[in-house]
């Protein structure tokens, strides 16, 4: 298990939100943690409750838009500074906007070019092949990027965040960690009750609120945080989701790509008439049909060689 105890940690958009609750937990375990923000009132009174539970050498805010990459390699450097260490050991991109307001191009720039600028400047300077101690980043995505379902705020937050699932998935290898020691971390919550949500009317709160059964509060979504964060191994995804512990979401996309190419592929020997819409296949969609059949073969293949065994 990964130990937080004196480690040095930068949390992005942690003025208030999950940002707040992640850099409470980390705190609780040890750690020196940097919050930054764009929200200078709001960071510098999450600053003060801090220092006074934790201590001033322990907690530090800067203000710093991730989309700016000057601006995250000087938080970066001024964190080292206040305190008095030449690296740090963890970075949480967590800094997020639902979009609609802010419009395509910013919510792009800040959840997924902020994701990535934060990313490039950690493997960087956290590598072990360039001098680096290695470490640990989590980008915090959501389940909207893992399928693709309505949100009242447009399509733009979904292709960041699946944008960030993917770009976590393509950096967080086995090759990665052992080249550079750095392990790389993705965290998909549900819905989850914060600030996030204020640009929502009450019919859209109601509406995602019924899709999935109830929203998460951070405090849930901070415990499966630190799961990932102790023991995660590096390029996994997790999802939170109400009501269940949290839990691993393998990256089944080429196994069904295959799946659905050799369907394609059997379907060229299949004779059309067998999925005339006269035959009472009508609404049976031919991929659905073949997966069946493929089922079937499957379970008797396996039943077959059980029966040979024993
Ligand atoms: N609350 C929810 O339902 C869910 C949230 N998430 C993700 O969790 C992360 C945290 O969001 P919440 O705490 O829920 O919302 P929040 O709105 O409380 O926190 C987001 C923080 O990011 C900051 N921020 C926005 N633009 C920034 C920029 N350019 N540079 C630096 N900071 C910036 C905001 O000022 C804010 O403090 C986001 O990435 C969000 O997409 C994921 C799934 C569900
Ligand atoms: C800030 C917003 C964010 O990051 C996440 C939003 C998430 C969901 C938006 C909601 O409108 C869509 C949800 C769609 C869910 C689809 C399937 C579920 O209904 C499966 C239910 C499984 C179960 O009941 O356990």
């Amino acid at each position: 298990m990964f130990n937080l105890s004196g480690k040095t940690v930068l949390i992005t958009g942690s003025a208030g939100g999950l940002g707040k609750e992640f850099a409470q937990r980390i705190l609780q375990q040890g750690a020196k943690v940097c919050l930054t923000d764009i929200k200078t009132e709001l960071g510098q009174a999450t600053e003060k409750e801090f220092v006074k539970a934790f201590g001033a050498d322990r907690v530090h805010f800067e203000v710093c838009n991730v989309t700016n990459a000057d601006d995250v390699l000087k938080v970066w450097q001024n964190a080292c500074q206040k305190f008095e260490v030449d690296h740090l050991d963890v970075l949480v991109n967590n800094a997020g906007v639902m979009g609609e307001k802010e419009g395509w191009k910013l919510c792009l720039d800040i959840n997924l070019r902020g994701v990535l600028n934060g990313c490039t400047l950690a493997m960087e300077k956290m590598s072990r092949a360039n001098g680096g101690r290695g470490g640990v980043i989590v980008n915090v995505a959501s389940i909207l990027g893992l399928f693709n379902a309505q949100q009242p705020k447009g399509w733009a937050y979904n292709t960041s965040k699946s944008a960030v699932v993917t770009y976590s998935r393509c950096v967080g290898t086995a090759e990665t960690e052992a080249q550079d020691g750095i392990r790389i971390l993705t965290l998909c919550p549900s819905v989850t009750q914060t600030p996030i949500l204020d640009g929502c009317t009450q019919a859209e709160l109601a509406e995602m609120k019924k899709n999935v059964g109830g929203f998460l509060q951070a405090d849930q979504v901070g415990k499966a945080f630190m799961t990932l964060l102790q023991t995660g191994q590096t390029g996994s995804v997790m999802s939170v989701w109400k009501d269940c512990p949290p839990y691993y979401i393998p990256d089944t996309g080429m196994g069904l790509f295959i799946l659905y190419t050799t369907c394609a592929m059997v379907m060229r020997f299949v004779p059309k008439s067998v999925f005339d819409p006269t035959n009472g296949l009508k609404f049976f969609p031919h991929m659905t049909f073949i997966l069946v059949a493929m089922l079937v073969v499957w379970i008797l293949v396996a039943k077959f060689s059980m029966w040979l065994l024993f």
